[in-house]
């Protein structure tokens, strides 16, 4: 297995108003990345709705958190137009910039190219309704993403219930591509990380659990242990 497991507590259920100083936490509780959930309800006439409602932040935010940070800043795009956000975030100082198939059916080629010109890493996340063949031709493009993020909730809000039914796709996607990184994103926690690690996931997003808990270091090595159990296992 050539996958690291990667422990990215999301800052979406961090203190915003003490932003660097709680990424200083996490890091030093161990986190290897820093989820960074970037969410714009922006109509989108095709899908005939915003894809999330809720309004997080923008490269306003990463640029000023790179100023106190050298740390990998993992960001999830929430958004209906991500081409529009590519250089913008580029700039700020993104490390990967992860957009949804369902925005992006038309230009995915374009996103990857600009993700990568800028100097980011391209990933691809998928909604839980959305059928995991979606991304095998990102996948397996000439210039690939290399990251997909299959999410276990409904993209939106930290809190969530994980849903179980979305780890067939993550079990699927290990058995096709065994070096790819797969990242699982919300309700990631002590009671559902064996699900996720077995399945396949190595990059594991957790936001309440780790910020809820009166011992986030123990949460973080925790997620960690499950994921390097479980890569014994397959
Ligand atoms: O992208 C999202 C929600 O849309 C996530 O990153 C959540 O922020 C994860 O939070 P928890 O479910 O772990 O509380």
């Amino acid at each position: 297995m050539g996958v690291t497991p990667k422990i990215a507590p999301s800052m979406l259920s961090s203190d915003f108003a003490n932003l660097a100083s709680e990424a200083h936490r996490m890091l030093n509780y161990g986190a290897d990345w820093l989820h960074m959930d970037i969410m714009v309800p922006i109509f989108h006439l095709f899908l005939c709705r915003h894809f999330v409602s809720n309004l997080t932040m923008g490269a306003p935010v990463i640029e000023s958190l790179r100023k106190h940070t050298k740390a990998y800043l993992d960001c999830h795009l929430m958004v209906t137009n991500p081409l529009d956000y590519v250089e913008p975030f580029g700039k700020a100082g993104a490390s990967g910039f992860t957009f949804h198939i369902e925005t992006s059916k038309d230009n995915w080629k374009e996103l990857i190219e600009n993700i990568k010109s800028l100097g980011m890493r391209p990933g691809v996340a998928i909604k839980p309704g959305t059928s995991v063949e979606a991304v095998y031709p990102l996948v397996e493009a000439e210039t690939p993403v290399e990251m997909v993020l299959v999410m276990t909730v409904e993209p939106g809000f930290g809190g969530q219930k994980f849903m179980p039914e979305t780890m067939d796709k993550v079990r699927i996607l290990r058995k096709k591509y065994p070096a790819l990184d797969i990242e699982v994103d919300g309700g990631l926690g002590p009671s559902t990380i064996d699900m996720a690690a077995l399945a396949g996931a190595n990059c594991i997003v957790a936001g309440s659990s780790v910020f809820g808990a009166p011992e986030p270091a123990q949460v973080i090595s925790l997620l960690r242990n499950s994921v390097e159990k479980a890569q014994l296992t397959y």
